[in-house]
């Protein structure tokens, strides 16, 4: 479909819903079973309102902040996305590129489509995060994690959601898997050590194998410690939406806490990244950083987000469809526009710095039926 200019995120989003091939669309926006999750992240965004203060002196605006102690000139990353080459052959790559150039964090998927050593060498200015699934093979998983270190990764970010695959209706439909003409990078390299290991498998059949039996069910929070047992990177549990988790998480080690619900993804029915936000900050106080994912479509989420207790806001899809349009450039525009949006919404609502933007900026919408 011809477009004109792509001004938004929804714009892209459009692009990219006219143009990528069926079953990739459908892997890339869709959630699991009926897809409460996967809606209400972003409807959820909607359902706060701004309180600004007018009239103070806007002419600067800070965006600047520092995550796990590393400087970040934007505090927009990009979320941990799995077989990013099925949107663009530069995959995450050009993603990682993109979030160089733009000051943004760039969090690799374990099951990314590009290594941690290709990702490493292509964007070494790119403050880089490595996720991991914990793996029933942990010998596989102590050298994935040491190779992430080695390439210059400075956090690990421990996906504690993803006990099993969330049912995706419409993956299952299309009996999706990946192509033969793409890897699991990370994994293949391991491949050629370990002969034990399942091959990622280009049949339906070998790649349901795959995803079964890599994974492991049997995570626990003290695989926190296990992580941090094998490395001294810094370790961030991603996919908490409880209070009871945030403590779990802190207690046992990790070093900040990334609200997320897996963009919709496995559990389906868990409540809105951003009305979870607040529990979590609560439970976790101020001295454990926080991050957000999930729905953020715009740099105004992104100052509700912030407003809300989040030090950082990521964002997956949007990410996705800027590569789908055109690589690492597509991306970098959406990454710019997200920050072009919240210098503005900030001037607008009276917030000088990203790294104190009040908590009393943004209200639930119930706040004017309340009145
Ligand atoms: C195509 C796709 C693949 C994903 N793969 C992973 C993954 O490998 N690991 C992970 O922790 N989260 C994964 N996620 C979840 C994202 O990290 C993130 O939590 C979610 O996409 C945020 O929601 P948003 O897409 O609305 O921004 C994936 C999401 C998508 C859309
Ligand atoms: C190799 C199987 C996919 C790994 C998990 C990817 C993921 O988290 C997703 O949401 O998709």
């Amino acid at each position: 479909m011809a477009m004109s200019r792509l001004v938004c995120v929804g714009d892209y989003e459009q692009y990219a819903e006219h143009n990528l091939p069926n079953a990739v669309r459908q892997y890339f926006n869709s959630g699991a079973n009926y897809e409460q999750t996967y809606a209400d992240n972003v409807a959820a965004f909607k359902r706060y309102r701004f309180r600004p203060r007018y009239m103070r002196d806007m002419s600067e605006r800070n965006l600047t902040t520092s995550l796990l102690g590393h400087d970040v000139t934007s505090p927009i990353g990009v979320s941990p996305m799995s077989m990013c080459r099925l949107a663009h052959p530069d995959g995450e790559v050009a993603l990682a590129k993109a979030c160089e150039s733009e000051g943004s964090c760039f969090c690799l998927s374990m099951a990314a489509t590009s290594s941690v050593e290709e990702v490493g060498q292509a964007a070494p200015g790119c403050t880089r995060w490595f996720q991991v699934h914990v793996l029933k093979d942990r010998d596989m998983m102590r050298r994935m994690v040491q190779r992430a270190q080695r390439a210059g990764f400075t956090a690990l970010v421990l996906t504690v959601d993803c006990a099993v695959h969330g049912k995706r209706y419409k993956d299952l439909r299309n009996q999706f898997s990946l192509p033969p003409h793409l890897k699991l990078s990370n994994f293949e390299e391991e491949l050629k050590r370990a002969k034990s290991v399942v091959a990622t498998g280009q049949s339906k059949e070998e790649w349901g194998r795959f995803v079964n039996q890599a994974f492991s069910p049997a995570h626990t929070w003290q695989d926190i410690q296990w992580l941090k047992s094998v490395s001294h990177l810094p370790v961030v549990a991603k996919g908490v939406v409880t209070a009871w988790d945030a403590l779990e998480a802190v207690q046992h080690g990790a070093d900040a806490v990334w609200v997320s619900n897996h963009g919709g993804r496995e559990l389906d029915c868990l409540p809105a990244t951003i009305d979870a936000l607040t529990e979590v900050c609560q439970a976790v106080g101020d001295k454990t950083e926080v991050y957000l994912d999930g729905g953020v479509r715009s740099g105004l989420d992104i100052l509700k987000a912030l407003s809300r207790g989040a030090r950082a806001v990521y964002c997956g899809r949007p990410a996705l469809w800027g590569l789908a349009k055109d690589g690492e450039a597509g991306t970098s525009d959406v990454l710019q526009i997200l920050k072009e949006e919240l210098s503005v919404g900030m001037a607008l609502a009276g917030v000088k710095d990203v790294q104190h933007v009040p908590t009393e900026l943004v209200v639930h919408q119930s706040f004017y039926s309340a009145l």
